[in-house]
């Protein structure tokens, strides 16, 4: 029976050149079992077997973790979902069958298994909470889709009369039994038999565009060309599985067998994988071609063991950074293909715009889209910059008909293509007609446009959500969502979670270097900041926020927050117990990648800075800051505040010229004003001397540069607050007492990057920046000295 249900799924998607799941619900021998009548019966050329744990007889190919499945298709694909059920491995396995393919899942009795807990639930039940407080929402949702979608046979197992096992549906698509059934159409987009010939004038091999699988790859490849031109830019876009990267990749390698050196950079070397794959499919196989027997014909692809190049034979390469270090052009390369733009902040991309020729990928829609200005900011910046640009747009699917029900599913269950309202839905919305709401999971499961739109504004603010958020969304104990919402449209919405309230023996071990999951803020104040009573207290950590990309800037995050604040804040201060119970907690709190905006943002509804960590983020460059904003006036969350702004000005007072030396002027000042820790000025009179002489004398900056630091500190960490007395410092001021004073550059590289003529005028700016902290800070023993050379 079930040989004879695989084989009708095979056929139909053969067929039509879509995918087609079979569901084996039931114990897990069984359907071990299954899988295999299954798969004898298809006869595959090529198996995957996912899973955690062993009892399968043969495996053509078992790998590791669904990241191997990336890049590479299979005709089966078989996921054994009974030891943990990842959101992200679903994914995975749908994306790595192709069309006239199989995906196998091995399931509990779908009736049972939305009340099994299993290792995954696990990684959701965080300090404090246990497995017990997770819930199965994600999977009550995922089976109802398991029941409804086109495409996919459910077989429960061992239920039929006589312990047989009954096929609750089979799934196909052209038959009765399936009432959500399409009449799919059997000729939609068949595989291309020939590949697509080189467009007439092609400059690239022809092998590249034998390479492509659609027309669209052809389009872009054929647009790519004009990377060997310096001067040129190209915009590719593309929804997922249509081979955009894979056309990026092609052009990589025939740009590098033309002897160009191609940098090739993403969000992460995964995102890159498939380019490399192509480039190096490119580039081997003229290597074979070219062989003309003399023994030698090794291939030199990798010679270092660099798995992050690939060298042509003509002295072209095609290598990948990360896009932090990528945006500097180290090496001069002469072409730049940036895979995932949207993803990368535009700060970083700006800087791809000195390449000779770039191009720029991206993912329209879904988690890989994640745009941070890129579509709309960034675009305008390139047209506007002297490239001539190229757009190319890719909407043929590669690997399955356009109609696949499966991709369907698959988008629906793990929301792949949730987006925020569309921009006319939320135009003219004013923040004060806005409705405050509280998402509670039951809530999103009822109205799948609200999780939609919720759902899908945070991954396109973001672009690390992924597939497992939603399950912590729907199921995490210790997470909460809340939104603003403007005639039923989300317009903004806030992800926030609980930390913190841990009991003395969790402290104990947090502090002495164990991981425990969850709780960021505790944890780096705890194990790296060396305070093992700051998990005592309860947060609210905000672990996103987004507003709608039509609606920035207008207020919305902000009252979004003081609803927050509202909300969760009443009763703060209470005692010191940091008792969680309850809706109140003792402090807020946020962790994000800081940029002057967000520093700024975060400060003005009352966030102050008591870390910012030394390493960057690969991806974007960016350290991230950790704020706190208490809930009263002095209980627990305001003496955890206390102590560690302090403790970040003294660390600052070091680490700016050591682990902070090269953070972004502005971040500094950013977070340096958002810190509340004041600091005390105690000079000596020498000191005071060179102070006073360098602003109104002959004295210098070099004569006592601690003296210079601790005024640089107090001035940015006070800001133009209370200086009734002096002018305030301005941008370019703050930036020079930051990298000259706190970070010690050498002067000729100061001058330089903030634009003064020389560095004698640039120390002449220095002195003149301290005349207002002298007036501010100096003791009367300053202010005489400083009468000396006023009155003169
Ligand atoms: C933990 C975290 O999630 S931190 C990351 C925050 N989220 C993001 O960066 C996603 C993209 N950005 C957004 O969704 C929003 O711009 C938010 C959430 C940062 C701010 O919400 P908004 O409704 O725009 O903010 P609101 O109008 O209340 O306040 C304006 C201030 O927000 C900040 N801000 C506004 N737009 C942006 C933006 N695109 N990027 C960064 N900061 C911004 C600025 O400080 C701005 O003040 P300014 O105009 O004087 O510079």
């Amino acid at each position: 029976m079930i040989a004879a249900l695989a084989r009708d799924a095979k056929r139909e998607a053969e067929a039509a050149n879509e995918r087609r799941v079979l569901v084996f619900a039931g114990d897990r021998d069984s359907g071990i079992d299954a899988a295999y009548d299954a798969i004898e019966a298809v006869d595959p050329t090529s198996t995957a077997i996912v899973s955690t744990r062993e009892g399968f007889r043969f495996e053509e190919h078992r790998p590791r973790s669904t990241d191997e499945l990336l890049g590479r298709t299979r005709e089966v694909v078989v996921l054994d979902c009974h030891e943990q059920f990842v959101p992200n491995a679903l994914g995975r396995s749908v994306g790595a069958v192709d069309g006239g393919g199989l995906l196998v899942l091995l399931t509990p009795g779908l009736d049972a298994w939305p009340a099994i807990r299993d290792r995954f639930d696990d990684s959701l039940a965080v300090p404090p909470y246990g497995i017990e407080d997770v819930t199965g929402r994600f999977r009550e949702r995922f089976v109802g889709t398991l029941r409804s979608h086109p495409g996919i046979a459910v077989v429960s197992l061992g239920t039929g009369p006589d312990g047989n096992d009954a096929i609750e549906r089979d799934g196909l698509v052209g038959s009765r039994g399936d009432a959500a059934a399409e009449p799919t159409v059997q000729a939609t987009a068949e595989k291309p038999t020939t590949p697509p010939n080189a467009p007439p004038n092609a400059t690239f091999p022809a092998a590249a565009y034998e390479a492509c699988l659609t027309d669209d790859q052809v389009r872009a490849v054929r647009a790519f060309e004009s990377l060997a031109t310096p001067g040129h830019a190209v915009v590719a876009e593309a929804d997922r599985g249509r081979g955009k990267s894979s056309a990026a990749g092609i052009a990589a390698g025939a740009l590098a067998l033309s002897g160009a050196d191609v940098l090739v950079t993403a969000p992460a070397f995964r995102n890159a994988a498939e380019v490399f794959a192509r480039a190096s499919e490119l580039i081997e196989g003229s290597e074979s071609d070219g062989e003309d027997g003399d023994g030698d014909g090794g291939n030199e692809r990798n010679s270092e063991g660099d798995t992050h190049r690939i060298d042509a034979p003509g002295g072209g390469r095609v290598r990948f950074l990360a896009p932090a270090e990528a945006a500097d052009l180290p090496d001069d390369p002469d072409a730049v293909i940036v895979d995932e733009a949207a993803a990368l902040p535009v700060r970083l991309l700006e800087g791809f715009l000195d390449a000779p020729a770039v191009a720029f990928c991206t993912t329209v829609h879904g988690y890989e889209g994640a745009g941070r200005g890129f579509a709309i900011r960034f675009k305008e910046r390139l047209r506007a910059s002297p490239f001539a640009v190229r757009d190319v747009r890719l909407d043929e699917p590669i690997r399955y008909a356009r109609n696949d029900p499966v991709e369907a599913w698959a988008s629906r269950a793990l929301l792949l293509d949730a987006r925020p309202a569309v921009d006319e839905a939320v135009a003219g919305s004013a923040v004060g007609d806005a409705t405050y709401r509280r998402l509670t999971p039951d809530e999103l499961l009822a109205d799948e446009a609200l999780l939609r739109e919720a759902f899908g504004l945070l991954v396109a603010a973001h672009y690390r959500t992924e597939p497992n958020d939603l399950a912590r969304l729907l199921d995490a104990p210790n997470l909460a969502a809340r939104a603003l919402v403007a005639e039923g449209r989300v317009v903004a919405v806030a992800l926030l979670a609980r930390e913190g309230r841990l009991d003395a023996e969790t402290r104990r071990r947090m502090y002495e270097g164990e991981r425990v999951r969850g709780n960021m803020v505790p944890d780096v104040l705890t194990s790296q900041l060396r305070d093992e009573t700051a998990a005592e207290p309860c947060g609210l950590r905000t672990v996103r926020i987004a507003t709608h990309h039509a609606l920035r800037g207008e207020g919305f995050g902000t009252r979004l927050l003081d609803e927050v604040h509202e909300e969760f804040g009443e009763g703060g201060g209470r005692g010191t117990d940091g008792d969680c119970d309850g809706d109140t907690v003792d402090y807020f709190s946020v962790g994000y990648g800081a940029t002057p905006r967000l520093l700024r943002f975060w400060r003005r509804a009352g966030y102050r800075t008591v870390h910012l960590s030394t390493s960057r983020n690969d991806a974007s460059g960016e350290h991230s800051a950790i704020m706190l904003r208490p809930t009263g006036e002095d209980g627990p969350g305001s003496r955890l505040l206390d102590r560690h702004a302090a403790a970040f000005r003294d660390r600052e007072r070091d680490g700016l010229s050591d682990a902070h030396r090269d953070v972004d002027p502005d971040v500094v000042a950013g977070a340096l004003r958002a810190c509340p820790a004041s600091m005390p000025i105690d000079l000596t009179e020498i000191e005071w001397r060179s102070v006073v002489g360098a602003s109104y004398g002959p004295g210098m900056y070099d004569s006592a540069p601690g003296a210079f630091r601790d005024l640089a500190l107090a001035a940015l960490i006070e800001g133009d607050d209370g200086s009734e007395t002096g002018d305030a410092l301005d941008d370019r001021e703050e930036r020079l007492l930051v990298r000259k004073v706190l970070q010690g550059r050498p002067w000729e590289s100061v001058a330089d990057e903030l634009g003064y003529v020389s560095t004698a005028a640039c120390m002449r700016a220095l002195g003149d920046a301290y005349e207002p902290l002298v007036e501010r800070y100096g003791t009367e023993f300053a202010l005489e000295e400083r009468e000396r050379f006023i009155s003169d």
